[in-house]
């Protein structure tokens, strides 16, 4: 089976500007995200992001991205903006994540010294649609712009995994030919400004990730499981 039936996912994050939100979706980007995580210079209010919404494609997800908010935050959130799926990056437990009827990213801090392996994270988070592994942690926040050591994502994952963190239009491919994700996000690498998206670094983002689904390496290529969109990164035979 040919490598480019394989497509990686692009999630945009950070969104601020209604014609970012639609420039993303005609560029291709699978998701756009909102964050709601008080002190990020990307913050916005949900009738902010209510109205940004609108702005969207249709087959395009809107991603709510929060850091340990209170859980009347989410649901006004939920309530208001009608995400299709949220994304966690503090200490919330699977209870809370999966507490709002909506399916959610868990973001696994890389910056932290002691990762959980695949299966702690697997029994920790049962109900995560995906892992998002990201740069932050050990002092770290999330949309940092800074990247992590991807040799460092488990093996053995069983949902999907996303790579984050200081992706750029200049080390994304590195990044995809080098984890085989189910997608990658990025906030701070398609910017001019935080919050503000430089539509050229977004189209290019979008052709590197192209080039490298359909970059062939033979000794990956078997690892690519045909049907399920499993990757080397995810084994469904657990
Ligand atoms: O973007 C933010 O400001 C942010 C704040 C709090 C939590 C997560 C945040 N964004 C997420 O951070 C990663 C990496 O971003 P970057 O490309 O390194 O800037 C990404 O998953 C964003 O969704």
């Amino acid at each position: 089976m040919s490598r480019t039936l394989f497509r990686t996912r692009i999630k945009f994050c950070g969104m601020t500007r209604a014609g970012d939100v639609r420039l993303a979706s005609e560029l291709g980007a699978d998701a756009v995200g909102f964050v709601f995580a008080e002190g990020s210079p990307r913050y916005v209010h949900p009738e902010e992001a209510r109205a940004m919404r609108q702005a969207l494609a249709p087959l395009v997800d809107s991603v709510a991205v929060f850091r340990d908010n209170p859980a009347a935050q989410v649901r006004e959130v939920v309530k208001q903006v009608r995400p299709s799926l949220l994304q966690f990056h503090g200490d919330e437990d699977d209870a809370f994540c999966r507490g709002f009827g909506v399916p959610y990213l868990k973001a696994v801090p890389m910056g932290d010294t002691a990762i959980d392996n695949a299966i702690a994270l697997q029994v920790r988070y049962p109900a995560a649609a995906a892992f998002l592994f990201d740069s932050h942690g050990g002092g770290a926040e999330g949309g940092s712009g800074t990247t992590f050591d991807w040799s460092r994502i488990p093996d053995g994952m069983n949902k999907p995994v996303m790579v984050a963190g200081g992706l750029s239009p200049e080390n994304v491919f590195d990044a995809v030919v080098a984890t085989l994700p189910w997608g990658v996000d990025v906030a701070t690498g398609v910017e001019s400004a935080p919050g503000v998206k430089d539509g050229e670094r977004m189209r290019r983002f979008v052709a590197e990730v192209r080039r490298a689904d359909c970059h062939v390496e033979p000794d990956l290529e078997a690892d690519r499981q045909p049907g399920t969109g499993a990757t080397r990164r995810t084994d469904h035979s657990r």
